[in-house]
């Protein structure tokens, strides 16, 4: 479908337009009384947002994501599915599973009372999703775009058999230096370290989480509130999640931002991904005709 296409059908005036953006890809520019946003249906991933009275964004997006048919794009909040991390069956998949490059299907733009926009964009499995991964799915994402950002993916097992998915909303939070910020709300859990590859063991989190290091933790049993603490961009921002237990939190540091082609080489000082996912021992299992969920809402606040 064409850009005014999408417009006539989906565009809503002075708040919601579909624009090319970079190298031509397809986005969803929203402006409402609330906030901004963009959105691309490659992925169906939120790049961009920013409430109203902030002045800066809530998403780092790297200058040297690929924005190339078929490759997943580095920054905003890429969605994981249906495997987070590796593939499962060392078949050599791609990491994250391969929904972050595939071009979804818009299904509902509209405007809410409260002022906020909902934006509804889903994939459902065909002969390349089988070719991949032989189950069949439907799985959507409601993006709500308001005072606060509201992110949630449901999956819906389209088969006679029981689905297992590992799943994560691999939010990119623009920070103003990372060695200066604190991640809280993990204190006392329990993690995997994949950056110090000590195996299973789990070790304990101790006071907040800060980056001195590479930092690639898997923590379990984690709370539904989190927050990171910025005293450069002197904001904090809030994540509540919704049906997650575990977070991943990572930071490249100098060698591995160097390392990889998508990211510039300061960029491990612009970001910090805190993740809602389900991974490591929390496998989702969806029966036949079942959903399952996952979610989150951000908010910015002054410090
Ligand atoms: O480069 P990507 O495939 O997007 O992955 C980026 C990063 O995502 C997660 O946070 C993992 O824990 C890291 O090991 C990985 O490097």
């Amino acid at each position: 479908m064409d850009i005014d296409a999408l417009n006539a059908e989906f565009g809503i005036a002075g708040t919601l337009r579909f624009v090319e953006g970079r190298s031509g890809f397809l986005m969803i520019e929203v402006e409402n009384a609330l906030a901004t946003a963009t959105i691309t249906p490659f992925g169906g991933q939120v790049l961009h947002y920013r409430p109203r009275e902030a002045p800066d964004d809530l998403l780092f997006l790297s200058d040297q994501a690929h924005f190339t048919a078929g490759k997943e794009n580095k920054g905003g909040i890429p969605i994981c599915w249906p495997w987070f991390g590796p593939d499962p069956e060392g078949q050599g998949r791609a990491t994250h599973g391969f929904i972050r490059c595939l071009p979804w299907t818009l299904h509902v733009c509209e405007e809410l009372e409260d002022g906020s926009t909902r934006i509804h964009l889903g994939i459902t499995d065909d002969e390349a999703t089988r070719a991949i991964w032989p189950l069949p799915f439907e799985l959507g994402v409601e993006i709500l775009v308001g005072s606060t950002l509201a992110v949630t993916l449901v999956s819906r097992n389209r088969g006679d058999h029981p689905m297992r998915i590992t799943q994560g909303l691999h939010s990119y939070f623009k920070v103003g230096d990372a060695t200066r910020i604190r991640v809280l709300g993990l204190e006392g859990c329990r993690y995997i370290d994949k950056a110090r590859g000590a195996g299973d063991a789990r070790i304990v989190q101790d006071g907040a989480i800060t980056v001195g290091a590479e930092v690639n933790r898997i923590y379990e049993a984690v709370p539904a509130r989190l927050a990171i603490e910025d005293p450069v961009l002197g904001r904090r921002i809030g994540i509540d999640t919704r049906h997650s237990r575990t977070c991943v939190v990572w930071n490249p540091w100098i060698e591995t931002c160097r390392e990889m082609e998508d990211l510039g080489d300061e960029d491990y000082r612009r970001f910090i991904c805190v993740e809602t996912v389900n991974t490591a021992s929390e496998v989702i299992e969806i029966p036949p005709g079942q959903e399952a969920r996952i979610g989150a809402d951000y908010r910015v606040e002054s410090l």
